[in-house]
């Protein structure tokens, strides 16, 4: 099969939309939050935003090959208000690294990078029947992010990076056992911005409605550095990517433009 898409020279974002010509859309995430573009909504402040996530729903963490994924049961979770219509689900939460923390998240903030950026992917349940058939529309998505930047360690985030040497190579997974609660993941204070964009992996369907906290969640260089332990290849075969010994020290796509999109912000 062609070769699977990456974070390398060879296979990397600029070579996506070979396979993948979504990727090459108007509608494409990341980008970079030009805080001065940003236009606030009262709309966005009369309905603030409302999530009810289940601790223990949290089953099985796996190497993707891309990154560290937690797949979540998506029963008894909820996200509404702000910029959705209707009920949204959690399904997985996960992260994006650079190779140094000058580096690594996908959103930038005025041309800013952070150390990392996890993201929260919520679909459309009160249109559609599961993840899958909602990544398929432009409301099927919503994704909450959250900026990660150096510094005390993160002791939510800790209870991922401690599964990591059971994951280390593409395609293993392994159960969570002590409950990781998302909620513990986001910022105190809940402003964002909010804009339509895509996932930012292939096939990079447009259809997310992005949330981004404006606040910054730390955590510390080891934790960045223990993302940085995955391999991108399976356990057994050589690496075929041209990293450093199939290292996944980077896992972020570079910003896309915002094109004619509208960019809100909510809170200050
Ligand atoms: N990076 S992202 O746009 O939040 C995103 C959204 C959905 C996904 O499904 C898999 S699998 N990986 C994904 C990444
Ligand atoms: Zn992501």
């Amino acid at each position: 099969s062609a070769a699977e898409w990456g974070y390398t020279k060879r296979n990397g974002p600029f070579t996506w939309a070979k396979n993948y010509p979504t990727a090459a859309g108007i509608r494409q995430s990341p980008v970079d939050i030009d805080t001065a573009l940003a236009t606030s909504d009262s709309s966005l402040e009369s309905k603030p935003l409302r999530w009810k996530y289940v601790p223990q729903n949290t089953r099985t963490i796996v190497n993707s090959g891309h990154g560290w994924r937690v797949d979540v049961d998506s029963e008894g979770s909820e996200l509404v208000g702000g910029p959705l219509e209707g009920t949204y689900k959690l399904q997985q939460f996960h992260c994006h690294w650079g190779s140094s923390s000058d580096k690594g998240s996908e959103h930038t903030v005025d041309g800013q990078s952070y150390a990392a950026e996890l993201h929260l992917v919520h679909w459309n349940s009160s249109k559609y029947a599961d993840c899958g058939e909602a990544a398929d529309y432009p409301d099927g998505l919503t994704v909450l992010g959250v900026l990660l930047k150096v510094g005390a360690k993160n002791p939510e985030l800790q209870k991922v990076i401690d599964l990591i040497p059971s994951i280390s190579h593409r395609g293993e997974k392994t159960e969570v056992k002590e409950a990781i609660d998302p909620a513990k993941m986001l910022p105190k204070t809940l402003s964002y911005w909010t804009y339509l964009g895509s996932l930012t992996v292939p096939p990079c369907n447009e259809s997310v409605t992005w949330i981004l906290f404006k606040e910054p969640v730390e955590v510390s260089e080891e934790q960045l550095a223990a993302f940085r332990s995955l391999r991108c290849y399976k356990r057994g075969e050589e690496c075929p990517c041209d990293e450093v010994d199939g290292l996944l020290i980077s896992n972020y796509r570079p910003t896309l433009p915002l094109g004619t999109r509208e960019l809100r912000e909510c809170g200050s």
